[in-house]
Order: C-alpha cells, then structure tokens, then sequence
C-alpha cells in the first residue's frame, strides 16, 4: 500500500529480538491476530500430548499419577506461570475454568474479609460477563449485594462497606488497561480485598502481583498462554492469606490427605487449596508443554513489542483507512494500553467477515467492534501492516 510503511515493518521485523520465535508455532501466510481468544499452537505441542496419551496414559496407567507428574501437574504448571506474572513459587494453581475460579476467589475473598458490615462485592462494570454473572451468583450465595462500578470510579465507589473487588486487568473489549497497582492500594485503603482477573494481561504484560500485593488473582491459558482450547485456567491466592483462604469448592484433591478419604474436610497448605478435583490432564499438560515457548523470554520485551506492534497498527491503519470509517476505543497512553488494538467500525460484521476471507483473523465484538490482538511470540510488523492495508482495501471497496 505505501512502500514507505512497508520498509518501516521490514526494519522493525528486522530489529526485533523476538522475531525468531513465531518459528515456534505452526502458523500459516496468514496474518493471525486473534491470539486474545485463542492463542496459536506452539509446533512441539502436538508430540508431546501424542506421548501423554500413547506412552503415559496408554502404557503406565495408573502408575502415571506418579510416576509422569500429574498429581502435582496443578501446583508444578502454576509455579511455571508464575514468572510471568510476578510471583513467587507457591502461589498459582492451575485447573477448572476462568469462570470457576473467578467463583472460588469471590467467595474465598469475602470469607477472607469475614466482617459482616463489609456488605458489598463491587464488579467491574465493564466485565467479561462471566466475571459478573458469577460475582452476582456469589454476592447472592454469601449475603451481599452486588455493585458493579466502571473501573475508572472504582477509588469513589470503595469504603467501609466494600467486602471485595473483582476487577478486568486488561478490557476484553476496548483494550484498556487498568492501573493494577493503584486500583489495589486504593481497595486496601479501603480495608477490602482485590481479585484481577488477567486474562488479557498474562503473557501479554509484566503483572506484578506480589509487588502490588494484590490478593487473589484468576485468568486463562488459552490466549497469551497458548495453553489450547480450554486449557486449564489458574487461581493466585497471595502467600499471605492461603492459611485463612477457605475455598467455597473443597473437593478432595485439595484435602490435606486426599487418599485418607476421611469424612471431615481439612485443607491442604498453601496453593493447593485451591484445587478442587481430578485435574484434565491432557489439556494440563498439553499447556505445560506449550508453556516452553517461554523458556528464556523476558516479559519486559514482550510488553515492549506489544507496544510498538499496536503502535505501529494504530499508525498504519491512520494513514491508510478512510478518514472517519473507524475509530480507534483502544487508549493512546501506553500506560493504560493493553496488547490488542478495538476499531469501531459501522460495517464491523461484514468488515471482519472480508478480513478473514483474505488471511486477516481477528474478532468481531458486537455490534460495531473490530478486535485485533497482538501476541509478540508470533505476530510481527509485517502482519500488523498487511492487516491494515487489507482493512484498507475493504473499506474502499
Ligand atoms: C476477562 C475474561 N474472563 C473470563 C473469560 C472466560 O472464562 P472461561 O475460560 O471460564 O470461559 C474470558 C474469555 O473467555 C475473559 O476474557
Ligand atoms: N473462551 C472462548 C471460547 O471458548 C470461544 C470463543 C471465544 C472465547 C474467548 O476467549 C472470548 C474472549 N475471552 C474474549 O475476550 O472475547
């Protein structure tokens, strides 16, 4: 479309230190820019649940429980997540979905409060609405009422009676990202407690929960994780309140002494209370292997690529689409920017519905959302380029 931004994604594909990765993964000529909702298959991944079926499920058996790690896959898988969003060992582990672990952090937050004046669970607003829906079955089930606030009030909406908040790191829709580390010190401020949600942020952006002090955390593996389709989700309970967390699911794999089978439920130490059955194994380990895509990968580049990737969208898409045909909801400031880029656009179904057609994959959010996700591991400058020409084109046409 314009040779100049073509020269400009070739040097800046050329520069990036993080180029050499997207061999990793089995990708086509396409230009994949959904890694938000289902983050690209990382090429070794296949062999391995190939050997989790055939060799461990198929020729050790029951011996596999011990002998190939998958008792301890939850709690071994969440300390490999870990680094990635700034905790120490201990803290995150992995099984059930988002959803169920959003409900075991309510819960487990408001039973951590334990004060009967602390009358409400205040909601992001602008949820994924899983996060509500649950919150609001959770606020019934405990006795509080529900308040569901835009995340910008949040510091107003917060005192002596706030139990808990649940909070979206990262806005599935717009991109936005919240301010983590001041969202947390006003809650606390208010004498509450904080449950994020990261599934947009984790392994898109550095985190820090344990230097936040953040309480409980929940997200997915299946977007920036690359974990597979409903691959396990995680649940971070902050070292300091596990001894206290009592989980609203205590199944028997997180009892002290699974195999005592005893009638009287005691809590296992640490993260594992978070654990509540047999863990999906080949979906587990499926996500543990996917998770060496890491190995060596510093965040901090991750958040710099996303950044001059959707920059460098944000840029193309100006001086290429038609004036007043889309309008970027994604935030300008990098500080409150997440790693995906939403256009609203009139024509979005039948927009992205062409994109597609030509190789360009992103997401369509009704009614008017064009959501375009960049992961850093695999999407380059190029990509972003010929997605915008290609959007572009469309338009014109
Ligand atoms: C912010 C957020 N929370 C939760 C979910 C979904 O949770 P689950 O994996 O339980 O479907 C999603 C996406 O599906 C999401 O974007
Ligand atoms: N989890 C999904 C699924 O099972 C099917 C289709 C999409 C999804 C998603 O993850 C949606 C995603 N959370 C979003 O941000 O829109």
């Amino acid at each position: 479309m314009s040779e100049s931004l073509a020269h400009e994604a070739a040097a800046l594909d050329a520069a990036d230190e993080l180029a050499g990765l997207r061999k990793l993964f089995a990708l086509d000529d396409g230009v994949y820019l959904d890694g938000n909702s289902l983050g690209a298959l990382p090429a070794h991944v296949p062999a391995r649940v190939a050997d989790v079926v055939q060799r461990q499920w198929g020729e050790l058996r029951i011996r596999s429980w011990g002998e190939s790690g998958w008792w301890t896959a939850p709690e071994r898988i969440g300390d490999r997540i870990a680094p990635l969003v700034g905790a120490a060992p201990g803290q995150i582990v992995v099984g059930d979905s988002t959803s169920v672990n959003v409900f075991k952090a309510v819960v487990g937050a408001v039973r951590l409060c334990d004060d009967p004046a602390r009358t409400d669970i205040v909601v992001d607003a602008t949820t994924f609405p899983t996060d509500g829906y649950i919150a609001e079955s959770a606020a019934r089930m405990t006795g509080r009422r529900l308040v569901p606030v835009a995340p910008a009030d949040l510091p107003s909406a917060l005192g002596p009676t706030t139990a808990a908040v649940l909070v979206n790191h990262v806005d599935y829709r717009t991109g936005r990202l919240h301010d983590l580390p001041a969202l947390t010190a006003a809650v606390h401020e208010a004498g509450a407690l904080v449950v994020w949600d990261l599934c947009h942020s984790a392994g898109a952006l550095p985190v820090g929960l344990d230097a936040n002090g953040v309480d409980l955390a929940v997200g997915c593996t299946y977007k920036y994780l690359n974990g597979g389709p409903g691959s396990p989700a995680y649940l971070y309970v902050a070292e300091r309140h596990q001894p206290a967390f009592d989980s609203p699911l205590p199944g028997w794999t997180s009892h002290a002494d699974p195999f005592a089978m005893t009638r009287e439920f005691t809590a296992a130490d640490g993260a594992l209370r978070g654990r509540v059955g047999t863990p999906d194994i080949l979906s587990m380990l499926a996500l543990e292997a996917a998770l060496e895509v890491w190995d060596g990968v510093g965040i901090e580049a991750v958040r710099a690529k996303s950044l001059a990737l959707t920059d460098f969208f944000l840029k193309c898409v100006a001086a290429y689409v038609p004036e007043g045909r889309v309008t970027s909801l994604t935030p300008e400031d990098h500080a409150a920017r997440g790693s995906q880029v939403a256009l609203r656009c009139e024509e979005a179904p039948a927009v992205m519905e062409k994109l597609i057609a030509r190789g360009v994959v992103g997401d369509l959010r009704r009614p008017d959302v064009l959501r375009f996700g960049f992961t850093p591991l695999y999407v380059g400058f190029g990509d972003a380029e010929r997605a915008a020409a290609t959007l572009a084109e469309i338009l014109e046409a």
